[in-house]
């Protein structure tokens, strides 16, 4: 496989005595999109920093495009777009004059300057509202503008952080699809931060899950699943024609095997929880013992239960290493 777009290596940030960023490794590729995912104050920002070289490092290496983010900060800026998480314009000037101001601030030559400004509002869906003064943009369509802004300097890597705060619902999905339709048509390669999980859902094609400082676990969401609930991994519930017996004879059988963790039933409804996919055979076992199945239904965790098992009730790393 080709080297990584960005490659952090034990990248590490301290304030005083506050570690911001704690020994992060990462590798993102060409194309992808990477979501950084983590409750406020988690350090995606300081790490955005710190791949930009608007930060240095206390320890470790960001590289970006093959540049050294600290020493060759002036090179990783020519390859990469960032978005901070508030983008401001010249509320008095219209669109397109805004994005002209920024190609020239980038050196970009003034033949080709007006019809890509042009083009590039046409990609991010503000064709028509080129000549309206930005101070009557909602939030969504200055995101976008601030979209353009990066894509006129033609970069490799786009670096967004909390790119979707305060854009409403159908803001957020166009903004999104337009993300994946760059990153899939131009082989951009995105990297964005969020602590709205399901927008980051929506588009990643991996997720770090980020929590004071450090990345708990990485991956698609399947194998984030299975990092982070581990040998708890799957979960089937079956429910039968009559209720169970306490105790229940078959129960008996059915925790001699291997892949079954826990089992627990009540009245007429059994969960199990395995360590591999077993449904299959759990309905093979039920039918061979004459045990009538109203329903089956298979649990597979998603973002939404990870979001809840690390953020929402306030679990930190700590707690994450004593689970797994
Ligand atoms: N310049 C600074 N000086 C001291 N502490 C800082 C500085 N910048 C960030 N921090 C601290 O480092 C930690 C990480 O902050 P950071 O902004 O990177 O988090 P974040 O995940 O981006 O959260 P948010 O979404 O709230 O910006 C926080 O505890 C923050 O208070």
């Amino acid at each position: 496989m080709k080297d990584p777009v960005i490659q952090l290596r034990s990248l590490t940030k301290r304030y005083g005595n506050h570690l911001a960023v704690d020994n992060l490794n990462l590798q993102v590729h060409k194309g992808e999109i990477f979501g950084l995912l983590g409750p406020n104050g988690a350090g995606k920002t300081t790490s955005i920093l710190m791949m930009l070289g608007l930060t240095e490092p206390t320890s470790g290496t960001a590289t970006v495009c093959g540049y050294n983010a600290t020493s060759d900060a002036i090179k990783v800026k020519k390859k990469v777009g960032y978005m901070p998480d508030s983008v401001g314009f010249y509320d008095h000037m219209t669109a397109l004059d805004n994005l002209l101001y920024i190609g020239r601030l980038n050196g970009l030559p003034e033949r080709q300057l007006k019809d890509k400004a042009v083009r590039v509002l046409d990609v991010v869906g503000l064709a028509e509202a080129g000549m309206k003064k930005t101070a009557t943009f909602s939030r969504g369509m200055k995101q976008r503008l601030g979209l353009a802004d990066l894509l006129i300097k033609d970069p490799e890597v786009i670096i967004l952080d909390e790119p979707t705060l305060g854009i409403d619902p159908t803001g957020v999905k166009d903004f999104l699809a337009l993300i994946r339709k760059l990153s899939r048509e131009q082989g951009l390669t995105v990297l964005l931060s969020s602590h709205h999980l399901h927008h980051v859902q929506q588009v990643c094609d991996r997720v770090g899950i980020f929590v004071e400082g450090r990345v708990l676990a990485e991956g698609n969401q399947a194998s984030l699943a299975q990092q982070l609930f581990g040998k708890n991994g799957y979960m089937t519930s079956i429910v039968v024609e009559n209720d169970l017996p306490h105790p229940w004879p078959l129960e008996a059988i059915l925790k001699a095997w291997e892949a079954i963790d826990d089992i627990s039933y009540q009245g007429n409804t059994i969960e199990f929880r395995c360590s591999r996919n077993i449904t299959p055979a759990l309905v093979r076992f039920f039918v061979e013992n004459d045990c009538n199945i109203i329903s089956v239904n298979q649990k597979n965790y998603e973002l939404d239960d990870i979001y809840q098992k690390y953020f929402e009730t306030g679990t930190s790393k700590r707690d994450y290493k004593k689970t797994v």
